[in-house]
């Protein structure tokens, strides 16, 4: 009885949030070293099926960089990270394409099914969501966003359906394709939606100051600060960039959060507690009145 009453007490308290959220929009980054084990997968995918459940609308993208690692070791296929992002040659975008799209982008629609969702996988490829140019001739083919058709992502969710989208994407010409970091498609995604939130989940608790602490709030100021001093590097950079344009183009509030924590989306939108990073135009961690 007493489990019961704790259970019923945590569902009243949420209710504030529930209906501050009801009818939001929020982008879901699901980075490759969050994903964890099959257990992991199950209960991401349930707290998923509960945000759609409850109203919000969903809109999940991946990575899978650690998957791309294990696949272009088997194949003997060197690869190397410059400011997050890695240098891709054509043999390695055609592995890059085969992982997302196929193994992680099918995975996490199965697992979300599986919790009794609706999920349609696409890559950035369908229906043109999102085409790019090259980012930096240093990386081969990354691609850098450059123009967004999110008309699909909405008919998909205003079906009840829970888009997945797998970061690769269409060049401007001669039908390249490209792979963007999950960040950037994550980020541009949200800017492209005016997202009510953006929450990247990742393996570190955090964004981190020069002494280790995670920062619960960052302005895009401190940002651009640590980013510069060195505090902000590797697979972070990618992270905050795309939390600032996001946050440009209309986004109301990015977190950077561990998506290794039990049920952290939920933690982050339906408690007092929140989690992780948040960044935002303006300071403080008081959440707007989102229903649309
Ligand atoms: N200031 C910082 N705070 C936290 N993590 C940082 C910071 N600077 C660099 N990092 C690194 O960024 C990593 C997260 O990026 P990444 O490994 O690419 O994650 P994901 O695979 O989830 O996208 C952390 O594991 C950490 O090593
Ligand atoms: C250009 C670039 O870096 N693309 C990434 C795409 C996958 C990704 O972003 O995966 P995580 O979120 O798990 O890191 C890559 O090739 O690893």
């Amino acid at each position: 009885m007493q489990d019961a009453q704790a259970t019923a007490k945590m569902l009243s308290e949420a209710l504030p949030y529930l209906q501050r959220f009801s009818g939001a929009v929020v982008v879901v980054k699901f980075g490759g070293n969050a994903m964890g084990d099959d257990a992991a997968m199950a209960e991401f995918a349930r707290d998923i099926v509960l945000m759609r459940q409850v109203g919000v609308h969903p809109v999940v993208v991946h990575g899978g960089g650690p998957m791309i690692n294990d696949m272009l070791g088997k194949l003997g296929i060197k690869s190397e990270f410059v400011r997050g992002k890695r240098v891709t040659d054509k043999a390695t975008v055609q592995v890059v394409e085969m992982i997302l799209s196929g193994l992680v982008n099918k995975r996490i629609v199965q697992a979300i099914m599986d919790a009794g969702g609706r999920a349609v996988g696409i890559s950035g490829k369908d229906d043109d969501l999102m085409v790019c140019e090259a980012d930096d001739p240093e990386l081969g083919f990354v691609g850098r966003p450059v123009e967004m058709n999110v008309q699909v992502l909405r008919d998909l969710y205003n079906a009840g359906i829970i888009p997945v989208v797998a970061p690769v994407a269409t060049g401007m010409k001669d039908n390249e394709t490209f792979n963007v970091n999950g960040d950037t498609a994550a980020g541009a995604i949200a800017g492209a939606l005016q997202a009510d939130r953006l929450l990247l989940l990742t393996d570190v608790p955090g964004v981190k100051d020069a002494s280790g602490q995670v920062m619960t709030q960052i302005t895009p100021d401190e940002i651009r600060q640590m980013t510069a001093d060195g505090v902000i590097s590797g697979g972070m950079i990618p992270k905050t960039e795309t939390a600032l344009m996001a946050i440009e183009q209309g986004t109301r509030a990015v977190t950077i959060l561990d998506g290794r924590i039990p049920n952290a989306c939920l933690v982050e939108l339906f408690t007092d507690h929140g989690a992780g990073s948040q960044i935002r135009a303006t300071a403080p961690r008081v959440t707007p009145h989102v229903k649309r």
